[in-house]
């Protein structure tokens, strides 16, 4: 028998050799992209535009090898045939093409996450290798093979590499989530590894690691089916741009930087949605019935005179009259096409007949080549401009909406859906900013507007008959530089083709309304309204999507209780339901705590069990009411001070209803907490944070003091579930007023 410290040594010597590899690629690398550079700024626009897609693509390598330091190596399996492989980050060969280390996502280290001793499929045992820095600090093993167990039943229970994944959350939170690619359990394996195509809902409580599945299931998607996501590009949809930034390590971490990430408010390029309303105004907005109104708005656009109109032109009179206006439009809308694309072809067919009523009006024929001249003369006219406006306005989505909810008589008009009460929730000035909930109708807009693209067309024309001649031509360079293992041809084109700076697929995609992805993640999506739902599916045609959230932690109005009814309308009843049921996050008693609560407000959530308890989880102190803020400052202070260590890890939330926030934001900064500065909102970077549940929604702290449930509750009770479960080592309530049922 060899001991541990065999065992780890042993480790180490593998573990130098993958990292001595990692470095020689980066070196490698490097020298490729600085001998990139020195070719310096000359030669033709086409040499140049190589130059820099070469560039982009060595930086983005270096990038990825930069980023995957961390547990670069965090498995091992011993096979039945008596070979080993190890599973890291990334895969890795040596100069010889010999693999040293096995790309996590490959179907070669599935069995690390899936492998049981009632399905070893070919593995005798699995290691979990665990490091810090470059340094082996321990092995722990699983036997899988019954009869190299020697009658212990142990090694069979419980969770995968339990020793690793307790160890992972029992560490401090750093206000960044980490990836969790070393101790992915079985149940979450099977979603990441889930097949491309079609929707997929995971339903799970809160802590199951939803958003860390979906994180995980992207990059695996961008790695098992590279050809056909590297250029129609991945979107990642979540609830909040401060929830972005906690997430935005995990995916470089795991190699992928390609990935769009957005909110729904941020959704429309070029519209800044800063401003709020009452929820019950977003749930009019978000409701479907607003997609009819939206169109009856731009067809109230297209409006046949009340009279004619008589315009003088070189002594000759045209009559914009009733009835050719209500005709062109009529042809105009028979080619369905968007308002300010039909628009084209209305503007022609009268400008034709005020044309012809012109000609009819002289005394001599016109030649054809003549005809131009007077369509142009009659199109440059102002009153003919104003009348053929007023019957076919070019709009912006911007224009239709703003004009739609500040003036009542259009509402009455596209909106006869609406009950009076609804209509007035609507109204606001033409130019108040835009809320989240008005960017899925501007979107909407966009849509049935569209842009005049007759140039583009031409140029799309051109450009594609360019780029046929640049995949070949980028094809032989590969062939010839043998960059063939990360990048395809038509990417490596497509770089060529932007010149300039080589944008990725991803910059292209998130500056462009109109991009279609080859997959959507969305996460906390029982949030999103019917309106939000039409915006992103008409950004993945395919409908291949990755649908993650808890509909026991809705607190949007728009937002859904039951999948089926959010989604059967939207998707046809085509999408498919998996469930996380292993609370990872927070502690049993805490957790439990919640879900008792939860069943007594009448949530109906799923069943959760939790990975871990940790004794004293739950404080609860009963205050007077004067007396709430003190205790709730002093409460954080206490608790940063006991989970905040010198690495910077340790993070404490305080979360109250909205109307409290501002309160104890002044009360802790003058107390001295560590809060972020005034006006960063929020800085997940600061040892102790204040906000409400809504901001609370999809992060996690060490602690979280929770003020006055009573309040959250009358607000929601999912929000009031989403605070109570966000710590992961201790929940202290601080109330007043009695505590909700359940408690
Ligand atoms: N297999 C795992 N190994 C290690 N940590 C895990 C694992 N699964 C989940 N976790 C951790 O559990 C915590 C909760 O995960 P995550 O935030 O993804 O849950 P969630 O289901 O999205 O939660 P919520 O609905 O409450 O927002 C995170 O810290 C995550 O890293």
């Amino acid at each position: 028998m060899t001991t541990t410290d065999d065992e780890i040594a042993l480790e180490q010597r593998q573990v130098d050799v993958v990292y001595g590899r990692l470095d020689e690629l980066r070196a490698q690398t490097r020298a490729r992209l600085a001998a990139v550079r020195r070719q310096g700024p000359s030669g033709s626009p086409q040499n140049r535009s190589e130059r820099d897609a070469f560039a982009t693509l060595y930086e983005d390598r270096v990038a990825q090898l930069e980023a995957v330091e961390e547990r670069l190596v965090f498995g091992r399996l011993d096979l039945d045939d008596d070979s080993t492989r190890y599973v890291g980050r990334i895969g890795l060969t040596d100069p010889e093409q010999t693999p040293l280390l096995t790309d996590w996502r490959a179907p070669a280290a599935r069995a690390f996450y899936r492998a049981t001793a009632a399905h070893p499929d070919g593995v005798r045992r699995r290691r979990h290798v665990v490091t810090r820095g470059r340094t082996v600090t321990g092995v722990e093993d699983e036997v899988l093979d019954l009869d190299l167990l020697d009658g212990d039943p142990d090694a069979l229970a419980g969770l995968s590499g339990e020793g690793a994944l307790l160890a992972g959350l029992r560490a401090g939170r750093t206000g960044r989530m980490g990836d969790i690619v070393s101790t992915i359990q079985s149940e979450q394996d099977a979603i990441i590894r889930s097949e491309l195509t079609g929707a997929l809902v995971v339903q799970g409580g809160p802590g199951t690691g939803k958003t860390a599945v979906a994180l995980h299931r992207a990059a695996y998607l961008l790695y098992a089916h590279r050809r056909v996501l590297e250029r129609s590009g991945v979107l990642l949809v979540g609830p909040s741009r401060t929830f972005l930034r906690y997430i935005d390590q995990v995916l470089p971490s795991l190699g992928e930087t390609g990935v769009v990430t957005t909110t729904i408010s941020d959704l429309v390029p070029g519209v800044v949605a800063s401003g709020t309303e009452p929820d019950e105004v977003a749930a009019v907005k978000g409701r479907a019935v607003m997609a009819q109104v939206i169109a009856r708005a731009v067809r109230d656009r297209q409006r046949v005179p009340a009279g004619p109109t008589s315009v003088r032109l070189d002594g000759r009179t045209v009559v914009v009259r009733p009835s050719d206006v209500s005709q062109a439009i009529a042809r105009a809308r028979r080619l369905h096409r968007p308002h300010n694309l039909a628009r084209v072809a209305f503007v022609r067919d009268m400008l034709g007949r005020l044309a012809s009523q012109y000609v009819e009006q002289l005394a001599f024929e016109v030649p054809a080549d003549e005809r131009g001249e007077i369509l142009e003369e009659l199109r440059t006219t102002r009153e003919i401009r104003i009348a053929l406006n007023l019957a076919w306005m070019p709009l912006t989505p911007q224009k239709l909406l703003a004009d739609l909810y500040a003036k009542p008589w259009r509402l009455e008009s596209a909106a006869a859906q609406l009950s009076p009460r609804e209509r007035a929730l609507l109204a606001r000035d033409a130019d108040a900013p835009w809320t989240p909930a008005d960017v899925p109708l501007l979107d909407e807009a966009a849509e049935l507007l569209g842009e005049d693209d007759q140039a583009a067309r031409a140029q799309a024309r051109a450009a594609a008959d360019a780029r046929q001649r640049e995949v070949a031509y980028a094809r032989q360079v590969l062939e010839q530089t043998g960059g063939g293992a990360f990048v395809s041809a038509e990417l490596l084109a497509d770089r060529f083709a932007s010149g300039g700076p080589a944008l990725t697929t991803a910059e292209r995609a998130a500056a462009d309304r109109s991009w279609t992805y080859g997959h959507v993640v969305v996460d906390e999506a029982q949030e999103l309204s019917a309106m939000a739902w039409r915006a992103l599916l008409r950004r993945v045609p395919t409908r291949s999507l990755t649908i993650v959230g808890d509909v026991a932690q809705t607190s949007s109005a728009a937002g859904a209780r039951r999948w089926a009814s959010m989604l059967d309308p939207v998707l046809r009843g085509s999408w498919r339901q998996a469930e996380l049921t292993v609370n990872y996050r927070t502690p049993a008693q805490v957790a439990d705590t919640a879900g008792r609560v939860a069943d007594a407000a009448g949530l109906a959530r799923s069943p959760l069990t939790s990975a871990r308890e940790v004794p004293d989880a739950l404080e609860v102190s009963k205050v007077a009411p004067d007396e709430l803020t003190d205790a709730a400052v002093t409460a954080a202070a206490t608790a940063s001070r006991t989970v905040h260590d010198e690495s910077g890890a340790g993070r404490v939330a305080v979360v109250a209803a909205p109307g409290r926030v501002a309160a104890l934001r002044a009360a802790g900064a003058d107390a001295g907490l560590a809060l972020p500065a005034a006006g960063t909102g929020l800085d997940l970077d600061a040892p102790v944070v204040v906000l409400d549940p809504r901001e609370a929604k999809g992060l996690e702290f060490d602690v979280v003091v929770l003020v006055e449930p009573a309040e959250v509750l009358e607000q929601s009770a999912g929000d009031l579930y989403v605070a109570m479960t966000r710590p992961t080592r201790a929940l202290h309530v601080v109330h007043s007023r009695d505590l909700p049922a359940g408690f």
